[in-house]
């Protein structure tokens, strides 16, 4: 574990400097690693881990995801199962089905979580909102979280490219003495860039207020309101598009996230700093009291309840498909397209 100084705070994280692949390997050696749930972070979780030489099977329902499997490599039999086959054969448990069908499944899963076993998450949810989910794990078993703070499409290419995405972790439950240890090894199986301590209950909340906020809704929000107004003031929609989403994307995020936001800044006009320095602090008080709403609705659990009764849906794939086609047929979104032909790259 190393001590590092955050902004002036003083957290410990984990890299594989203090936990090397070849200590996790050597925690898990007797462990069957069973990914339940094939969708974007199994995938991910599960493709690294066995790349990194771990013990690791899938339990995925019949259907796309399933054949997605099969063309990864998982065979039918020997490292592809039902959830309940899988289940039942793990020896660490990991729920990677979506969070509402984690709640579908419990029942069936909850019979293979024998004593000494492990549950594994991915998200606080499951454990931290139990009073709507009913997920109450056994009290002889460990039970542990590690949680990638990005997609689990990204945690795969990273892993492939030689990098590593950020994960928290965390223990619920510690029965055997080794659920600390256990959670690192798997952090650092999954090809984590560095581990940061959290508990369910703060991944769960600070998770769902990222992602409704200034991860996606709020970024969104932001680039559909200038979008409308360039529009609406007599811009083209490649102009638009360029001001609001392109430029942003392709040439200042990267300094962001190279070196941070003043360099970013350092790296434009003076008259762009200017104007910059003096909107963000307004934009800051516009936006703050609609975090503020968001992080209450998170906190007392109603951002839960719509996910859970939204997606709990026999047909809640096709509504969010459904959902996702109107947004990629906005005018904003289909300038996108023909803005990402036109990159050189792309010839
Ligand atoms: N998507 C991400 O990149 C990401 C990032 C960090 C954490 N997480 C967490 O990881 C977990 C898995 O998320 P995901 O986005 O990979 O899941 P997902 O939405 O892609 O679903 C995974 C699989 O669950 C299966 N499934 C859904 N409902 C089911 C049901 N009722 N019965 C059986 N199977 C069912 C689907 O077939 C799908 O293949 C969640 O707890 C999520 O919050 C996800
Ligand atoms: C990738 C995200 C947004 O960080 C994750 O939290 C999710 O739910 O998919
Ligand atoms: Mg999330
Ligand atoms: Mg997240």
């Amino acid at each position: 574990m190393a001590e590092m100084n955050f902004g002036g705070v003083i957290e410990t994280v984990v890299t594989s400097k203090e936990f090397s692949l070849e200590k996790a390997r050597e925690v898990l050696k007797h462990e069957t690693i069973a990914v339940i749930g094939y969708g974007i972070q199994g995938p991910g979780q599960a493709g690294n881990l066995r790349d990194n030489g771990f013990n690791v099977i899938v339990g995925q329902r019949h259907g796309t995801t399933y054949d997605k499997a099969v063309a990864d490599g998982w065979v039918p039999g020997e490292t592809l199962f039902s959830i309940e086959e899988a289940a039942h054969r793990g020896t660490i448990v990991c729920m990677l089905l979506s969070d509402a069908g984690q709640i579908a499944a419990w029942p069936t899963i909850k019979h293979h979580l024998t004593a000494g076993k492990t549950l594994y998450y991915s998200h606080g949810f499951a454990i931290n909102w139990s009073n709507r989910t009913g997920v109450v794990p056994p009290a002889d078993i460990d039970v542990i979280l590690v949680a990638p703070k990005g997609s689990g499409t990204s945690l795969r290419t990273m892993f492939l490219e030689g990098r590593g995405l950020n994960c928290s972790y965390a223990v619920y439950q510690d029965v055997s003495g080794r659920a600390e240890e256990k959670t690192l090894a798997f952090g650092i199986g999954i090809g984590a860039g560095y581990l940061f301590k959290t508990t369910f209950e703060r991944e769960a909340v600070s998770d769902l207020t990222g992602e409704r906020g200034s991860l996606m809704g709020a970024i969104e929000g932001l680039f559909e309101a200038q979008y409308e107004v360039l529009r609406a003031n007599g811009h083209s929609p490649s102009e638009a598009f360029n001001e609001t989403v392109e430029e942003l994307t392709q040439s200042l995020m990267p300094l962001v996230g190279a070196k941070g936001m003043d360099w970013m800044y350092a790296n434009c006009s003076t008259t762009a700093q200017r104007g910059a320095l003096d909107w963000a602090p307004r934009f800051r008080d516009a936006v703050k009291p609609v975090i503020e709403q968001l992080y209450r609705s998170v906190k007392d659990g109603h951002e839960a309840q719509v996910s859970i009764d939204s997606n709990s849906k026999p047909d809640y794939r096709e509504g969010l498909n459904k959902e996702l086609e109107a947004m990629r047929n906005k005018e904003m979104w289909r300038a996108g397209a023909t803005v990402r032909q036109l990159r050189p790259e792309n010839d």
